[in-house]
């Protein structure tokens, strides 16, 4: 059914029927929103947006009191049926892919905030939405309440954008953020992030870097106007982090993100996840808690910081009903989203071609030769130096701490194999990823 099947009721306005399937920390505070406020989104789009049921997994378990019990059901695909906009709040994959290709098949437009379906199972979708002559908006796919998707799908369609980098998960970046500022441990911080409705189901999608991995897959794509799944994505997350890392890179006036990079380059895209030292100087560093931002380098815009909330489930339901209420209008008024658009087809960057540069931290046997027999083994694998910084230690070996200028990456990860088995490194303590000037 189409959307442009929307029901009028005499001289009433028009109704748009709304399904919402999931009524966890996001879609909970959909309900409330439409409840508390469904005056104004009607007064924005021209229709009613009338809740017509919420799929739940479990009806008896207590929800919040704004939840209309009588609207809950466990056949989400009986209630698809029933609406013109699907809102997918379940996230993950199975049921929700068969919900939403279900609901684009038959026409209906979908508003989800699933990024792992999207960044898994994008061309599906995208396919989906071109049989069913159907509209796919996921605003709240990507860094919360940011309207990063709306600016990238719509707002930059007229420039060539070459670069987009930003910290897209709130729960690393607080987690980051609570070590370094309130010497919490990994697991404290963790707690606490799950218990403000930042972290996935299954938080490992947070920490591992997972999570971060299918928004930058969804970003590359949209930036590029090609096709970037999550599995061209390599993704490295923070659990190697340690506490004494993070206030180390505080001392020398850094401090470490879990950043999301996507590069154009003459060759191809390049797009990768991993945690990264910024001066504190760089506009990302400013990022605190749960905030997302992406920066965004465009041709002829330049640079553009797109900032905010990005997690938890009031600001989620914001970037929802943005959509919502977009895809209501359209409704009303005629007009589609915007489809996908892939027509560059770029080719992806291995690691021979990728640019980057990391700081790496060694404990040297502190004897004639050591540094020379490490800056060695860089210049053989082509990797220039842009800075040494040597400590003596209490035990007597040296800490030295290198920093490259920019190489390859497969060039970086040589350099440190050879470094690990070199016979007058004692430890490599780590290596990090750097970004910014
Ligand atoms: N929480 C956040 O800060 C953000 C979440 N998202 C995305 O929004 C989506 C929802 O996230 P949350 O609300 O945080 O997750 P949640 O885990 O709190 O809620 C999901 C709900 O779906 C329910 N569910 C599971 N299987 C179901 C089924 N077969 N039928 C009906 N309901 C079912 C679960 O019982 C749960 O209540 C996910 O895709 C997530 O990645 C996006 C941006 C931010
Ligand atoms: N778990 C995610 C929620 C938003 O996408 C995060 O922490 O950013
Ligand atoms: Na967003």
């Amino acid at each position: 059914m189409s959307i442009s099947g929307v029901t009028r009721t005499g001289t009433e306005d028009p109704v748009v029927r709304v399904a919402l399937l999931g009524c966890g920390t996001v879609g909970s505070q959909v309900i409330r929103l439409l409840r508390e406020h469904g005056d104004d989104w009607a007064a924005r789009s021209g229709a009613r947006l009338d809740l017509v049921g919420v799929a739940v997994r479990d009806t008896s378990v207590p929800r919040d009191p704004w939840v209309p019990p009588e609207l809950l059901t466990t056949d989400a695909s009986a209630l698809i049926d029933r609406a013109d906009i699907v809102v997918e709040l379940i996230g993950g994959i199975e049921p929700a892919r068969g919900l939403v290709l279900q609901a684009l098949r038959g026409g209906r437009t979908v508003v989800t905030g699933n990024k792992a379906l999207l960044a898994a199972h994008g061309p599906e979708l995208h396919a989906a939405v071109e049989a069913g002559d159907a509209d796919l908006y996921y605003e709240a796919a990507v860094a919360g309440a940011i309207p990063v998707v709306y600016g990238l799908r719509e707002s930059l369609a007229g420039d060539n954008i070459v670069t987009v980098a930003g910290i897209v998960n709130g729960t690393t970046n607080y987690i980051l953020d609570e070590m370094a500022t309130r010497g919490l441990s990994f697991e404290q911080a963790l707690q606490q992030a799950q218990a403000l409705g930042y972290a996935e189901a299954d938080p490992t999608a947070d920490v591992d870097g997972h999570d971060a991995a299918a928004k930058a897959a969804i970003l590359a794509s949209l930036a590029f106007h090609t096709r970037v799944s999550v599995d061209d994505v390599p993704v490295a997350g923070i659990r190697g982090i340690s506490a004494e890392e993070v206030s180390a890179a505080a001392g020398a006036g850094q401090v470490v993100k879990l950043l999301a990079v996507a590069r154009r380059t003459t060759g191809g895209v390049s797009v990768r996840v991993h945690p990264a030292l910024l001066p504190d100087t760089h506009p990302l560093a400013a990022v605190r808690g749960a905030f997302n931002a992406v920066v965004v380098e465009a041709e002829s815009a330049g640079r553009l910081m797109f900032y905010g909330q990005g997690a938890g489930g009031t600001p989620t339901a914001s970037a929802v009903l943005s959509d919502v209420v977009a895809a209501a209008g359209h409704a009303i008024r005629g007009g589609h989203a915007p489809r996908e658009s892939a027509y560059t087809q770029l080719p992806l960057l291995g690691p021979e071609e990728t640019p980057a540069r990391t700081q790496v931290q060694l404990r040297l046997v502190d004897r004639p030769g050591s540094l020379a027999a490490v800056a060695g083994v860089y210049g053989e694998e082509g990797v220039s130096i842009e800075s040494v910084h040597q400590q003596r230690s209490d035990d007597g070996s040296a800490r030295v701490v290198i920093t490259s200028h920019i190489a390859t990456e497969a060039s970086l990860a040589r350099t440190v194999e050879r470094l690990v088995t070199e016979s007058r490194v004692q430890e490599v303590i780590s290596v990090t990823h750097v970004e910014g000037e």
